[in-house]
């Protein structure tokens, strides 16, 4: 099937580089997707953890999945070089912030025809770079080979194959639709999209959005103002979006209002998980210390911050969060602060 877009061969080889949450579990639905469309697939799973890899060769993540067990056609090394030869599709799962310096040492290893898709949702810290940029100056591969996967994607849930939905965006539409082919599992799908940028901002900022609810979480507040928090946050990440040429409408989709809802309600949520100890009282330092999987929206805010401020772009949410994981402003102290702003209409 997938052969008919683009002449692209069926995908039978994937590299899935990073062991943790997500990388194993969108290894799943990679492998599921294969099972129920009987189609024949090897998929190697990069970790550095020799434990881990140990343990997916018994067909368990045991220390992110608990007792999910694993389909056949996963297997674990701890050599990328040996996880990237041949791959057709090159899938990227690390924490935002290592990306560049991982994926300089691996590049010489990724075949030259190969599709790398990102499944991060961190802006670099230093460049304010999205991490299809990050992979376009590292790799130097052309947009089509460039692709994003986006979403209200849980991996706790997926991975118990609980229903979801989610966006595959590449500037060619036919290499969007050869990757969400390939991962259309009987409880994930993917929808296609050409707005890589929309699909990506959707999903860095609405990490710094669920911080903020986790904060009024902590601080007890009620759903009146996580709902008005949320709102608002999908109003700045709208701006930004489109400051960035992002399409509207993906805003309102699975990668912008989908990732938003789920992340800010779900305490699976590790960013949502942050906020709350934050507003609990916590300062930024304590919070790092207490999370065992990657938070990105902790490292991502200042970098979304200095994005917005360098296109003259409004993100007053964005901007407080900033300030309190800097130890600028009390946490008692943004109610009242972003509560005493100028008035404003709402569509402004
Ligand atoms: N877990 C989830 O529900 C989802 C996560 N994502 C995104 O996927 C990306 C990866 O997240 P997860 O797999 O959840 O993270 P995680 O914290 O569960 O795992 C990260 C993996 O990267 C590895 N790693 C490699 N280099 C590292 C380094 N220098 N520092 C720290 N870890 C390093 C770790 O060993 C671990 O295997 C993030 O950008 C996240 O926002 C996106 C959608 C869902
Ligand atoms: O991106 C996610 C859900 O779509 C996961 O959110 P957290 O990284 O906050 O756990």
């Amino acid at each position: 099937m997938a052969a008919e877009h683009q002449g692209r061969e069926p995908l039978e080889r994937i590299a899935v580089m990073g062991a943790g949450s997500w990388g194993t579990t969108f290894a799943k639905v990679l492998g599921d997707a294969a099972e129920h469309h009987g189609s024949r697939r090897s998929i190697r799973l990069w970790g550095r953890s020799p434990e881990v890899v140990a343990d997916v060769a018994r067909h368990r993540n045991t220390r992110y999945l608990g007792d999910i067990a694993l389909p056949a056609a996963i297997t674990a090394t701890l050599d990328p070089a040996e996880a990237l030869e041949g791959a057709q599709l090159v899938v990227l799962a690390v924490p935002a912030q290592s990306l560049r310096a991982q994926l300089t040492a691996w590049s010489a290893h990724v075949p030259r025809g190969a599709v790398v898709l990102s499944l991060m949702k961190g802006l670099e810290l230093g460049t304010d770079k999205r991490m299809s940029e990050v992979i376009a100056e590292v790799t130097s591969l052309p947009a089509e080979q460039i692709a994003v996967l986006s979403g209200p994607n849980l991996a706790m849930e997926i991975a118990r194959s609980q229903p979801t939905g989610a966006v595959v965006a590449c500037t060619d539409h036919g290499t969007a639709q050869w990757i969400a082919e390939a991962c259309t599992a009987p409880y994930f799908r993917p929808y296609m999209s050409t707005d890589v940028t929309g699909v990506e901002i959707g999903g860095i900022v609405k990490n710094v959005i669920a911080l903020a609810v986790g904060i009024c979480e902590g601080k007890e507040m009620g759903d009146n103002t996580k709902a008005t928090v949320i709102t608002r946050g999908l109003a700045e990440t709208t701006r930004l979006a489109v400051a960035l040429g992002a399409d509207l409408t993906t805003m309102s989709g699975l990668a912008g209002l989908g990732d938003l809802v789920a992340t800010c309600s779900s305490k699976l949520s590790r960013n949502h998980t942050a906020g709350r100890l934050l507003g609990q009282g916590l300062d930024a330092e304590a919070v790092g210390a207490r999370m065992t999987q990657v938070a990105e929206g902790i490292k991502s805010a200042p970098a979304v911050l200095e994005l917005a401020q360098r296109l003259g772009v409004d993100m007053p949410i964005t901007a407080g969060v900033v300030a309190v994981l800097r130890g600028e402003l009390p946490v008692g102290k943004l109610e009242p602060l972003l509560l005493a702003r100028q008035l404003k209409s709402e569509g402004d």
